[in-house]
């Protein structure tokens, strides 16, 4: 949990939990609902992650508290479909406003421009969030370990399982990494940047990946460079790499995706399967 001690991850909370109100009277819980109802169905997204190689999930993403303004990106549904060109797995859209620039319309126009999984990345802390993302389209909502207490967090796998969404469940520290598990997480993602600091410390994949059990899913995020990076994430037991900034600030996003993907299908990152 956050602690409320004044880090990023809670500051970013509050104003998150501040747009959820506002939202929350516009629309109600009953209309996101029927909205979900009439959504295409859920896309297959970890039968994507479990194919061969090392799969690439690329990001949607303007802006950040890190490094403040990255890209424009003024349609981020031709931005998805470069990447998925490129050969990207799972599209990761941000869909927070204040310090990502980003929104449902951005997740809405992305999936329905993609035939790939797509990926609600937020800071998820009701269920109604969770109606949300399915009506607008995702196929998988990231749950931040960080951001919940354990009731929370189990009770929002279930809510997510429970309405076709899959559940990334992402983790920084040993301790996040059980809760995680304990929770029940098929596909956990180990977060290289500390949410509450922004230091980035690749490192910590190869700390954590041992600790979870092979038919777990295990996406190394953040701090992706190029295809060295993600070569040295596969080595550490990565199933799949995130990638948002050096995606979106390059020239040829296509080409910086295919590069990654072609790193990660090298015959000797081959899994059996
Ligand atoms: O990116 C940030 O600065 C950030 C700060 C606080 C909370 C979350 C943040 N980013 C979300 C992500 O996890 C990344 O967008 C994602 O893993 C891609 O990372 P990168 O390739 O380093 O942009």
């Amino acid at each position: 949990m956050t602690g409320g001690t004044g880090s990023v991850l809670d500051e970013i909370i509050e104003g998150v939990r501040a747009d959820l109100a506002e939202r929350q009277r516009e629309v109600p819980l009953e209309a996101l609902k029927e909205r979900a109802a009439a959504a295409p169905p859920p896309r297959d997204a970890l039968g994507a992650l479990r194919g061969q190689g090392v799969s690439v999930i690329a990001e949607v993403k303007r802006s950040s508290p890190s490094k403040g303004a990255l890209a424009a990106i003024a349609d981020p549904a031709a931005l998805a479909r470069d990447y998925e060109s490129g050969g990207a797995k799972v599209i990761s859209v941000l869909t927070e406003r204040r310090r990502f620039g980003g929104s449902l319309d951005d997740l809405a126009a992305v999936r329905a421009n993609v035939d790939i999984a797509v990926l609600r990345k937020d800071f998820i802390v009701t269920s109604y969030q969770l109606w949300e993302a399915r009506a607008y389209g995702a196929d998988v909502a990231l749950l931040i370990v960080a951001a919940l207490e354990q009731d929370a967090l189990v009770s929002l796998v279930e809510r997510a399982e429970s309405i076709g969404l899959l559940p990334l469940v992402e983790v920084h520290t040993e301790e996040e990494a059980a809760r995680a598990l304990e929770a029940g997480a098929k596909v956990i993602g180990v977060n290289a940047r500390d949410l509450r600091t922004l230091r980035v410390d690749r490192g910590v994949f190869a700390r954590l990946a041992p600790l979870i059990p092979k038919n777990v899913v295990k996406i190394a995020e953040s701090g992706v460079r190029g295809p060295h990076d993600l070569l040295a994430y596969a080595s550490a037991g990565a199933d799949a790499v995130l990638v948002g900034e050096s995606l979106v600030i390059g020239k040829d996003p296509r080409s910086a995706v295919a590069d990654l993907v072609a790193a990660g299908a090298h015959p000797a990152l081959r899994q059996s399967g």
